[in-house]
């Protein structure tokens, strides 16, 4: 129930306020809608060029929150709009972009295009307009850790000095210009620093949100079900399609990396407290992940079977993963973030937030989503004979 007399965390009224969220019918966006209609009065003027994952916030137009949301379909390359809607609005939360890895070194120009130039008038309307400013960054900025420069057997290499990452501290370390990988993680790193500067320079308030693989529902696509066949989404999604069609999970270069996942429903607790804290938000970088919930991505894949086999009543294969190279499974320039803990001091001090939810439950909950919402679309397309 979206309650009137919500307090911050200083004990002060929070006031209706309008939000104008580019991006809104992504993943993240989705979430973020549904936790600000159902909890809050806020009013949101939700930008995308898509709107399928919020559709069901959209129709019917009787819903108790209907006069809450309005959807704006355009492309912020290019719409003469995006500076109004700005205006219109009391904050802007910025989460457009082109974030999966296989587009950074497939599409490059697209990925900096998306990542940087494209944010570029939407810090400036907010500078020029007085607006305060949600941008949302990556934990890619920090590219691999020191850490991964040591000998293999170096004992440092235990140091958490040496590979928990810190908002104001760690350095930004990235591969080669010929590792294209690189071109999305650099340009976040760009717009960072500007938007940074726009605060120290010309007073912008802003905070800046770097998630660590926040995972759940509605992330990505189903590549063949609702995206393209020869599409490669981000690893939830992959690993959900290899286990719904019943395929071996795909090991890139082994899956030695390391990864923490956290909850998307925690995640958004998070983002929620920026919105009306303000105060406690303003002039920060955020990481915000679950430091509690690492795993290589070879365990992730483990796991993932386990629970899908629980939640599905399907066993599972006798072969549950091959390897591959990452040259062929992204192509040339592919690179790695070795490793990803995030130090949450800064967050818990100025928001009192921690994550809540193990990975093994945050699993369970979104691939029981994954089977609900595929399995029967995967059987009918398997079933289809192929044209040769
Ligand atoms: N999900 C994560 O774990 C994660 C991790 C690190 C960073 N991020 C960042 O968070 C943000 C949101 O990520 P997500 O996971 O929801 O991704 P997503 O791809 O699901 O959502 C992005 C949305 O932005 C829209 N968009 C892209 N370009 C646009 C344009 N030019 N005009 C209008 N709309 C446009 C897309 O249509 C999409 O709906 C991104 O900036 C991403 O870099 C996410
Ligand atoms: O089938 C697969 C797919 C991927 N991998 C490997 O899993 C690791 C994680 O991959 P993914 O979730 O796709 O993306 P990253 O964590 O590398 O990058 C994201 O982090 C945050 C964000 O900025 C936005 O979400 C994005 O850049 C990785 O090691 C893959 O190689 C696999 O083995 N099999």
């Amino acid at each position: 129930m979206a309650t009137v007399n919500r307090v911050d965390l200083d004990g002060r009224q929070i006031k209706p306020m309008t939000i104008c969220m580019i991006g809104a019918g992504g993943f993240i966006g989705s979430h973020l809608c549904e936790k600000i209609l159902y909890e809050t009065p806020h009013k949101i003027l939700a930008l995308d060029v898509y709107n399928d994952k919020i559709k069901h916030l959209l129709e019917p137009e009787t819903l108790t929150w209907a006069d809450r949301i309005q959807f704006h379909r355009l492309n912020i390359k290019h719409d003469s709009r995006l500076e109004g809607l700005i205006k219109m609005s009391d904050l802007t939360i910025n989460l457009a972009a082109i974030c999966t890895p296989a587009d950074y070194n497939t599409r490059p120009l697209d990925t900096i295009y998306s990542n940087f130039i494209d944010a570029l008038p939407v810090v400036k309307y907010c500078s020029e307009n007085n607006k305060r400013l949600i941008h949302f960054s990556t934990c890619e900025v920090y590219g691999k850790t020191i850490g991964s420069f040591l000998p293999k057997d170096s004992p440092l290499r235990q140091d958490p000095a040496y590979y928990i990452l810190k908002e104001d501290e760690s350095p930004c370390i990235f591969g080669p210009i010929e590792k294209q990988r690189w071109s999305y993680a650099c340009a976040k790193q760009l717009i960072e620093r500007l938007i940074y500067a726009e605060g120290a320079e010309n007073g912008l308030e802003f905070t800046i949100v770097r998630p660590f693989n926040w995972i759940g529902p509605r992330m990505d696509f189903i590549p063949g079900i609702d995206g393209p066949s020869e599409g490669v989404p981000r690893v939830l999604a992959c690993f959900s399609n290899a286990l719904l069609r019943r395929e071996p999970l795909k090991l890139v270069d082994g899956g030695q990396s390391q990864r923490t996942f956290v909850y998307i429903k925690d995640a958004i607790e998070a983002v929620l407290l920026m919105i009306e804290n303000p105060a406690r938000a303003s002039g920060h970088i955020f990481n915000v992940g679950n430091p509690h919930n690492e795993v290589t991505v070879r365990q992730l894949a483990e796991m993932m079977t386990e629970v899908y086999s629980k939640v599905s009543g399907e066993a599972a294969l006798d072969v549950p993963t091959v390897d591959i190279s990452s040259k062929e499974f992204y192509g040339e320039g592919y690179d790695d973030s070795d490793k990803r803990i995030p130090d949450m001091t800064i967050i818990d001090r100025q928001l009192g937030w921690n994550p809540k939810t193990s990975l093994w439950d945050l699993l369970e909950s979104t691939l029981t989503y994954q089977h609900r919402t595929y399995a029967e679309a995967i059987k009918k397309v398997m079933a289809k004979p192929t044209s040769s």
